[in-house]
């Protein structure tokens, strides 16, 4: 386990940290801070009430529930958000609401689960070419094709 200072907020008094709601889960639900309500199609920057420091080479990904997008077609617009280690501000979640009915959201409510993860960094190196491989420049539905 990794240790992350996580800072209460004032609109997170008396709100639950985030924390993992199974013992082997990957993420840490991430409730909301004050109430939404989000029509058809509509999205809001919901705020959580709490800031993180996480170590060098970590990120955090805000991810959807499943059961909010299953249930009420709400997902978290940008999966994954991304939480650069040097961030310092409140941690938002983005939530659009693809499903026919709006859907309220009130404050304690959990909306996203939050995965911290190992990020690795690169130098880049610019080059004339680049290696041959058997893909070359095929993507997008390349492979499988009679
Ligand atoms: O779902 C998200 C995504 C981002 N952030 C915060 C943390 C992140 O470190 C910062 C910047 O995010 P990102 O790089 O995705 O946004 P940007 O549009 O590139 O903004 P910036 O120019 O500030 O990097 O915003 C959140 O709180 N929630
Ligand atoms: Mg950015």
């Amino acid at each position: 386990m990794t240790d992350v200072k996580i800072l209460r907020l004032p609109n997170g008094e008396g709100l639950p940290l985030p924390a993992y709601e199974s013992e082997h889960a990957a993420g840490m639900d991430l409730r909301a801070a004050e109430d939404a309500i989000l029509p058809p199609a509509g999205r809001a920057l919901v705020a959580t009430g709490f800031a993180i420091a996480l170590p060098h080479g970590f990120e955090a990904q805000v991810r959807p529930r499943s059961g909010l997008a299953a249930k009420h077609g709400v997902t978290v617009l940008n999966a994954p958000g991304t939480i650069d280690a040097d961030y310092r501000g409140e941690v938002k979640v983005i939530l659009i609401n693809h499903g026919a009915d709006a859907f309220a959201i009130k404050r304690g409510d959990r909306i996203a689960q939050m995965i911290v993860s190992p990020v690795t960094r690169v130098t880049l190196a610019e080059a004339a070419s680049l290696s041959d491989t058997a893909r070359g420049s095929g993507g997008f539905g390349s492979t499988g094709r009679g």
